[in-house]
């Protein structure tokens, strides 16, 4: 189920201002027609060492032209090519010669551009289909006779466009992939960018190389354009940092400490809702390993008195959000006697963009504090240096920056901590218990030798429940925590961690034996979707 998430990805990454420059690395652009996988379309280019971004299907060829593609992907789409209103491919992008690849929609697009014959013919196909391969072409060359696709569609291309091949075919789509290699041009019907189809991978490589892409881009590629796109914005100002000791910050700090040097100072705010240890753990592993310049702030009074009788989610994540920036306008006060300091760096990624809704027609999941969250008076301009990456390209990316391993493989944490893991109103004895509560699982965990195979662990206290126990011969009333184990890929969808038995055990023994008013542990088994890794 996890692919239903992707209809909220369907946004352009241009439209959050995260292009890269070019350099002497070739680019793929990925036209998006409104796809559930545009970013998976452009990250499995990526990986296969091209560097790749998504424009909206209205861009004009010219604009398309000057970023200079060494080839263009169609994606895939919700409308029917031959239904009134549906994005026509852009004027005169067959005619550009740049070599292209159509996916889906963009399949069915280009055969009906170029003369072919689009259809409901009343045979969708959902999920694994069968291919059979007919000719293997460029996009098949060395790849079995049969094999399994991942189709997602109602229409069908019934007549390929004169001078193409017809590839491959299904039991109900005679035209499954058709190629024109002499104008360039290809295409298939199923998604080769997602997993489930099992050579896809290879056919995008194939394409890649037909169009002559070279696999020259690495994450140093994108290292350092961003260090190049960060010195050109902020030109000989000064920054601010939001360090949380999260991998993200960490990079994104990494890239602007190479931009600007010491023009760039890190912040690190403890409100409160940070994890046991955290806040000294931070302070003394960060500075040791970059060298940063590192303020750190003691704000949970403020963040405590603002979250005071708050329970919604929503409510709790803006206002967390707003305490950051009126921290971080604090700070720029304060170091106002080393210069002005306009912008403010923060280690946002694509994931946490996409959840808060932050693209045309792409539903809010919940704000996250550092894009959704910020409040309208932000006076900070925003250097967003992984504002179009998922986390494990992030990881990529520290280690290429030389990060130290246990730095770049942290678990991830929420900027705004366990204030979104209490379920009720947040209050200091409630973050007391939830914080010994996620120490012991934790510690457990880690003993257990399970911090790599698990993405992270939340530890929810449902502050507001009671249940019945018994202890030491007595009755009790107490709280009960929820262990959220998940393993994920790029946080975009997750599966709960199966956990040994023991290590489970051991971790609800000590809970509620250490840890007073807890008397109950529950094991939460929700993927994600439908359910999400945090509660709030
Ligand atoms: N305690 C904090 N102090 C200062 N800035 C913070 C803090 N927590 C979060 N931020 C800012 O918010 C951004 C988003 O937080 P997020 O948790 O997504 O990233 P991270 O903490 O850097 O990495 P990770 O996702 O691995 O925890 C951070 O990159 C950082 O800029
Ligand atoms: O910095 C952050 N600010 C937020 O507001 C926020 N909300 C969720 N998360 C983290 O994002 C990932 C996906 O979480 P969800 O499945 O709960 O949406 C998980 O890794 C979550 O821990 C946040 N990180
Ligand atoms: N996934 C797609 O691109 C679907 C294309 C078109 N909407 C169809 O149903 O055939
Ligand atoms: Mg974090």
């Amino acid at each position: 189920m996890w692919w239903r998430v992707a209809d909220k990805l369907a946004l352009p990454l241009a439209a959050f201002g995260g292009h890269f420059p070019v350099s002497d690395f070739d680019t793929v652009l990925v036209v998006d027609f409104g796809a559930q996988y545009a970013q998976l379309i452009a990250r499995r280019v990526r990986e296969c060492h091209v560097y790749s971004e998504i424009v909206p299907s209205t861009m004009p060829v010219a604009e398309m032209l000057a970023r200079k593609p060494k080839a263009i992907i169609l994606s895939g789409g919700p409308s029917s090519v031959y239904a009134e209103g549906a994005p026509p491919v852009p004027a005169g992008l067959f005619e550009t010669g740049v070599p292209t690849f159509g996916i889906c929609y963009g399949y069915q697009a280009m055969a009906l551009e170029l003369g072919g014959k689009v259809a409901r013919t009343g045979s969708a196909e959902y999920g694994g289909t069968s291919l059979s391969v007919l000719r293997e072409g460029a996009l098949f060359s060395g790849l079995p006779a049969t094999q399994s696709v991942w189709m997602s569609h109602g229409d069908t291309v019934t007549e390929a466009p004169a001078g193409f091949i017809v590839t491959a075919s299904t039991e109900a789509t005679p035209v499954a992939a058709m190629e024109d290699v002499s104008r360039g041009l290809y295409g298939v019907q199923f998604h080769p960018e997602v997993l489930h189809s099992e050579h896809g991978q290879a056919v995008l490589k194939h394409f890649l190389e037909a169009a002559g892409c070279r696999p020259a881009w690495t994450m140093l590629n994108i290292v350092e354009d961003a260090v190049e796109a960060v010195r050109a914005q902020i030109g000989d100002g000064r920054a601010i940092c939001g360090l949380s000791g999260g991998v993200d910050s960490a990079v994104a700090a990494a890239i602007v400490q190479r931009a600007i040097g010491d023009r760039l100072t890190c912040v690190f705010v403890d409100h409160g809702l940070l994890r046991k240890g955290e806040a000294e753990q931070v302070e003394r592993d960060f500075v040791e390993a970059t060298g940063v310049k590192l303020r750190v702030v003691d704000a949970a009074e403020r963040f405590l008195k603002a979250l005071s009788g708050v329970t919604d989610p929503e409510e709790k994540r803006k206002i967390i959000g707003r305490e950051f920036i009126r921290v971080f306008e604090d700070e720029q006060r304060a170091i106002l006697a080393d210069g002005p300091v306009d912008f403010l760096v923060q280690g946002t990624l694509y994931p946490d963009v996409v959840e808060s809704g932050g693209g045309t027609g792409t539903a809010n999941i919940k704000s996250h504090h550092n894009v959704g969250g910020l409040p309208e008076d932000l006076k900070f301009e925003l250097v967003e240096p992984l504002r179009t990456l998922f986390k494990d390209e992030v990881r990529r990316a520290g280690e290429e920056l030389g990060l130290p391993p246990a730095m770049v493989w942290r678990q991830p944490f929420p900027g705004p901590g366990l204030g979104i893991r209490i379920v009720g109103e947040v209050t200091r004895e409630r973050l007391d218990l939830l914080r010994e509560a996620d120490a012991i699982a934790r510690e457990e965990l880690s003993r257990a030798g399970l911090d790599r195979d698990i993405w992270q662990c939340p530890v929810v206290l449902l502050a507001d429940v009671r249940s019945v126990g018994v202890q030491g011969d007595g009755r009790t009333y107490g709280h009960p925590v929820v262990l959220r184990p998940v393993t994920s890929e790029d946080a975009m969808t997750a599966d709960w961690a199966r956990v040994p038995y023991d290590v489970l055990s051991r971790i609800s023994t000590r809970i509620t034996n250490e840890v007073s008013e807890i008397n109950r542990v529950v094991l939460d088994i929700t993927s994600k979707p439908p359910g999400t890794i945090e509660w709030e």
